[in-house]
């Protein structure tokens, strides 16, 4: 696994305008997404509720500040839009001034009490497992990758792969606090499709951690052992893949993108 390879992703700018209409109600969330002050009163007018929000629950309030529509986050505010209101993904209008980088609605919104759950939620520590529980000395080398070997290890009985981190990559702190947020986010994730983390084996001088053996290797040793896949085989892989790849883009509050996927891992 690489250490970029899990990535936090924002709703995207297009995604966000895509989603809304320049016409009926749904203009006063096309006007606030272009800093459109005087339609954005209009529709306000009419009696549209500043609350509105589109499929995805995004408020005009989420659309503006992602934009940096400064005057219509003013004008929203002071027309009784919810700070805090939460879109699909559980953010807030100061998580997407945030995200974008929008210091003075931060601020804006911050006065009037906005919040950001993306940054309350606490990163939880990688689940440690005592390393005298692990024969390593009686490991067996299944594979090499990017970043280490890999060997098959019993773990209270079971057999598991032992992920090794080369020394030079563990021993540069930012990359290791990096590898380390990734397996913190890897734990999280429960998929039949997605190979189990298991922990970090504690009490040793390398970088080891332990996730769910696969006793036919990657796909990349199917197809090296078995060759050509019969189409129903290679349909019902695609599939499994599929579904693994489409829980990481539904994880919430932010999709996971793989960025590295390949027969091999
Ligand atoms: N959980 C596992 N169960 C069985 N074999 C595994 C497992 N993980 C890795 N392997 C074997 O070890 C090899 C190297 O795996 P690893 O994931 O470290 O490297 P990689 O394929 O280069 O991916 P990455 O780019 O993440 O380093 C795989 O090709 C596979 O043969």
């Amino acid at each position: 696994m690489e250490d970029s390879r899990l990535q936090l992703a924002p709703p995207k700018r297009e995604q966000i305008q895509n989603a809304v209409d320049s016409e009926g109600p749904y203009r006063l969330l096309y006007c606030s997404s272009k800093n459109d002050v005087a339609g954005v009163l209009q529709e306000l007018e009419k009696g549209v509720e500043p609350n509105l929000a589109d499929y995805d629950k995004r408020t005009a309030l989420h659309l503006a500040s992602s934009e940096g529509c400064k005057e219509v986050v003013e004008l929203l505010l002071e027309k009784g839009a919810d700070v805090n209101s939460l879109d699909r993904w559980g953010h807030t209008p100061l998580s997407d001034a945030r995200s974008f980088n929008h210091g003075e609605i931060c601020k804006m919104l911050e006065d009037l009490g906005g919040v950001d759950p993306v940054e309350l939620e606490s990163p939880t520590p990688c689940y440690e497992i005592n390393s005298q529980e692990v024969d390593m000395d009686g490991a067996t080398l299944i594979g090499e990758g990017a970043f280490g070997e890999v060997y098959l290890v019993k773990w209270r009985g079971t057999e598991v792969a032992a992920k090794t981190i080369r020394s030079s990559i563990a021993s540069n702190p930012k990359v290791r606090d990096a590898f380390m947020k990734e397996l913190a986010l890897w734990q999280r994730l429960r998929h039949p499709n997605i190979v189990q983390f298991l922990g970090v084996l504690k009490q040793t001088d390398r970088l080891i951690f332990l996730t769910e053996y696969l006793h036919n290797g990657s796909l990349y040793d199917i197809l090296r052992r078995r060759g050509r896949l019969y189409p129903q085989t290679a349909v019902s892989y695609a599939l499994d893949i599929a579904r693994g790849m489409n829980y990481l883009h539904q994880h919430k509050p932010h999709a996971i993108i793989h960025r590295d996927l390949t027969p091999s891992g």
